[in-house]
């Protein structure tokens, strides 16, 4: 159901601020930032091997990225999984009971869709799933 973990989501006030952490103290691999307003946040992503961090700047009060800073400050914000069938994996969790924020698919960044399903349902830990294909992402 699940390949890997695609992406940790981390919630920054600035991503101009947060970036030079990751890119020069870090020595990660910038790849680039991407408005994606259907979620509200401009996304920085950062590659380290296979594995890849996202920054997230709300680009308005009302994005969930905002809400979270205000109530926890910056820090770490889902884990996002890569799924090859995104409508197969939710239909899935659904029929297992999991409670789900995203009943079908919303696209994120880099056109990948994505759904979350709700922190309340996976211990405490906002999880994303990302159907993910061959060369992409
Ligand atoms: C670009 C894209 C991509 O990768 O391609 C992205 O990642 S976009 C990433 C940004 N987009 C999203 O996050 C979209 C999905 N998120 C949402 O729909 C929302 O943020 C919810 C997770 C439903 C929370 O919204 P809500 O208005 O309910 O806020 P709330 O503060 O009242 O939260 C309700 C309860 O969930 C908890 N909660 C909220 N956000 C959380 C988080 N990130 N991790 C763990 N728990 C979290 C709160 O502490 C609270 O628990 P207590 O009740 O115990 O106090
Ligand atoms: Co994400």
């Amino acid at each position: 159901m699940l390949t890997k973990i695609n992406h940790l989501g981390v919630a920054v006030t600035s991503i101009e601020e947060a970036l030079p952490f990751y890119r020069d103290t870090l020595g990660m691999n910038f790849a680039g930032i991407e408005e994606v307003p259907s979620q509200l946040v401009k996304v920085a992503f950062l590659s380290i091997g296979e594995s890849k961090i996202e920054l997230l700047e709300p680009t308005s009060a009302e994005s969930p990225v905002a809400k979270f800073l205000e109530k926890n400050g910056p820090g770490v914000h889902h884990v996002a999984y890569g799924v090859k069938d995104i409508e197969a994996t939710i239909a899935r969790l659904i029929a297992g009971g999991t409670r789900m924020i995203d009943t079908t698919p919303r696209n994120g960044a880099h056109g990948a869709r994505i759904a979350f399903l709700h922190p309340k349902s996976s211990n405490g830990v906002l999880t994303e799933l990302c159907e993910v294909h061959e060369g992409s992402h």
